[in-house]
């Protein structure tokens, strides 16, 4: 048994409440409790997770977000700099799943965020849960 907090970006709230239900499923379906914590944008999620860790209160975490291009080079940070965050706590061996999408337009969103299609809030819950597992077993 494990408790996940999912840290979300509210940026696009359509699209990230099918990452939201991917990922709460996958986290039901394999038995574990979890909670969210709602932050306003993809750049925000590193320091969110960051915080909660500092907590103990929980196992594993994960991050859900949608960026879209825009016209600027906006795109390149936001994308870049939350998966950098993201990568720097695995490599503090916190277990986090990488659930931010980085698209061109909100139709590649859709069929990403979408449980009923490729379900990657679900799939970051489970790498979460699996880097939660190394961690239990090293
Ligand atoms: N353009 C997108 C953003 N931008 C907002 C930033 O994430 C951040 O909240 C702001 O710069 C204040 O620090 N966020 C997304 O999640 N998706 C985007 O497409
Ligand atoms: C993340 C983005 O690129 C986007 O939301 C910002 O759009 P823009 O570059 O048009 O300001």
């Amino acid at each position: 048994m494990a408790h996940v907090l999912i840290a979300e970006a509210r940026f696009y709230a359509h699209l990230n409440d099918m990452l939201l239900d991917g990922a709460r499923a996958a986290i039901e379906a394999a038995g574990h409790s979890h909670e969210t914590v709602t932050v306003p944008g993809a750049l925000e999620l590193p320091g969110a997770i960051a915080l909660a860790a500092e907590s103990g209160k929980y196992d594993a975490f994960v991050a859900l977000g949608v960026v879209i291009r825009g016209e600027t080079y906006h795109f390149e940070i936001v994308a870049g700099e939350s998966a950098r965050g993201l990568m720097a706590l695995t490599m503090d061996t916190i277990a986090v799943g990488n659930g931010i999408l980085t698209v061109e337009n909100e139709a590649q969103a859709i069929v990403r965020a979408d449980p009923k299609q490729a379900n990657k809030g679900g799939g970051a819950a489970e790498a979460a849960l699996a880097l939660m597992e190394l961690k239990r077993r090293f």
